[in-house]
């Protein structure tokens, strides 16, 4: 779960320079340490594809209408909404109609312009159709309250990532060496080409190589008696056995150590599926800011 009860955007506590990219890129580089646990824990547990289906028969009779999933995020989320998680700016709801919180407002420093973009419908249909069958064996191991409380984990951290692009949008937007260029693209309405202003392939190369290495360390049964060489081992794709056939991968010492999760599957995950949404969402942040413009300026 997010800090989204002691946010780094609480007016408190929000650094003078929030849209400073290198601060915005070191939140999302923390995001990525979420994602891969929140992955792996998924992954310890069988797709149990009914809690994604409306009305599946082994639901029958309980209190609900469509799939479980939507039930238990939609009963999580009203108790989070109570305490204002999402009243903060980089908290977005999957479920419609949540109640109002109990606790009084904060107040958040300005630093986007008034919108509404939210991306999570299409966030879980990709993680559902997508991420799941890649992520976790075949097959119903009965445990759907765990299974679906790790799946709500990983979607609302990857949730908060992406929508973190409109804090990167509105950071490249006052570039003011490239905000001219900005401001002409978005006129044209160019998507294609303010996606392409605002990619950065060596970051994207970097975050990619980090990850791959997270993946590694952090799916890895750790153990006392470990090596540096069983560390160099882990970090070498090439090491990696699935699941399913357990297979040494620590050298001669006998001993079974198995990979939670496969690093290269988390490099797919984020080349596919979460850098582009994230991409998505800064350029539909762009896309509006010319309506707020010049009238909203950040307020730091
Ligand atoms: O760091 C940036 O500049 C971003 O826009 C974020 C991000 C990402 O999703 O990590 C997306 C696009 C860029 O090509 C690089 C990285």
């Amino acid at each position: 779960m997010s800090n989204f009860s002691a946010s780094s955007l609480s007016s408190k506590d929000a650094p003078p320079n929030f849209l400073n990219l290198d601060r915005i890129r070191h939140e999302l580089v923390q995001m990525e340490d979420t994602i891969v646990f929140a992955l792996i824990e998924r992954a310890g547990f069988a797709q149990n594809l009914c809690i994604y289906s409306e009305q599946h028969e082994n639901f029958e009779g309980l209190p609900f209408n469509g799939s479980f999933l939507d039930y238990l995020m939609a009963e999580m989320e009203a108790v989070h909404a109570k305490v204002r998680r999402y009243t903060s700016p980089d908290e977005y709801p999957f479920s419609k109609d949540l109640p109002e919180p109990i606790l009084p407002p904060l107040t958040f420093p300005r630093l986007l312009y008034p919108n509404d973009i939210n991306l999570n419908a299409t966030l879980k249909k990709i993680y559902i159709e997508k991420v799941i069958p890649s992520l976790c064996k075949d097959g119903d191991d009965k445990n759907y309250g765990s299974a679906t409380t790790k799946d709500i984990e990983a979607l609302q951290i990857l949730s908060r990532r992406i929508h973190f692009g409109k804090f990167v949008a509105e950071a490249k937007f006052q570039d003011l060496k490239l905000q001219a260029e900005y401001i002409r693209l978005i006129k044209a309405k160019d998507r294609d080409g303010i996606e392409a202003l605002l990619t950065n392939r060596a970051v994207e190369e970097r975050l990619l190589k980090r990850l791959r290495l997270k993946a590694s360390i952090y799916g890895q049964e750790i153990d006392e008696t470990i090596t540096g060489s069983d560390m160099a081992k882990a970090m070498d794709e090439s090491s990696w056995r699935s699941q399913s056939d357990l297979t040494l991968v620590d050298g001669d010492e006998g001993k079974k150590k198995v990979k939670k999760i496969d690093p290269d599957l988390v490099v797919r995950i984020y080349e596919q599926f979460v850098i582009p949404l994230t991409k998505e969402v800064e350029v539909e942040y762009l896309l509006g800011r010319l309506e707020h413009y010049p009238s909203f300026v950040p307020s730091v």
